[in-house]
């Protein structure tokens, strides 16, 4: 039987996750999957409207089935998530169980300069929230999430993880 590694990239939203998932991907030839690509694809509407249309609740169900979706693909994939896709469903478990889990722990002050740049427009968790409630959301979300995210297998600290150091992670991972 052939080992087909499902690497997942879970963190905090601006941590990187879509950006340096492809880049590994590439590197390793890998496939590579957004999980709010696919589920942008399924739904045919974009994250902030999925939202604002039909709620929160809507979407983390959608996610969940999309998750469980690509997770059963039988070949070796990189997959980035969504920053609270770990979080609801049983999803890290899921998670877990099928895919070796990467926790790209990012500082907030790190975050929040990116988000701040340009990236607030794409996710409705932050609109129209000025600087200071951007800090407080996101001290809330890690608050309630880093339970989540600990459960990971592997854990990359750092203000700026390369795509060297995760791939470097991986191969010590793979040979223990
Ligand atoms: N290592 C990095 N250094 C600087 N900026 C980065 C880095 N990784 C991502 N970014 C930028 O941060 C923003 C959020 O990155 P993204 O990959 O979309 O994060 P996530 O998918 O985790 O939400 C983007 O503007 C991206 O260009
Ligand atoms: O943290 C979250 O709850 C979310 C993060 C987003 O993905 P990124 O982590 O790629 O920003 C996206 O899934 C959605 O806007 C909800
Ligand atoms: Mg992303």
């Amino acid at each position: 039987m052939t080992y087909s590694p499902k690497i997942v990239l879970i963190g905090m939203p601006g941590c990187g996750k879509s950006t340096l998932g492809k880049q590994v991907a590439k590197q390793l030839n890998f496939d590579f999957y957004d999980l709010d690509e696919e589920i942008v694809k399924t739904e045919g509407l974009e994250i902030p409207k999925i939202f604002l249309n039909k709620g929160e609740g809507y979407f983390r169900n959608l996610e969940t089935k999309v998750l469980q979706d690509l997770l059963s693909i039988d070949r070796s994939f990189v997959l980035s998530t969504g920053g609270g896709a770990p979080c609801f469903n049983d999803n890290m478990d899921l998670i877990n169980d099928s895919g070796i889990s990467v926790f790209l722990d990012v500082n907030l002050d790190q975050i929040l300069q990116r988000l701040t740049k340009n990236e607030v427009e794409k996710r409705p968790m932050f609109q129209g929230l000025d600087t200071g409630e951007i800090i407080l959301k996101l001290q809330n979300l890690l608050a309630e999430r880093g339970v989540f995210y600990d459960k990971a297998k592997i854990k990359l600290s750092g203000d700026d993880i390369s795509t060297e150091h995760l791939i470097s992670e991986l191969m010590s991972y793979f040979k223990s």
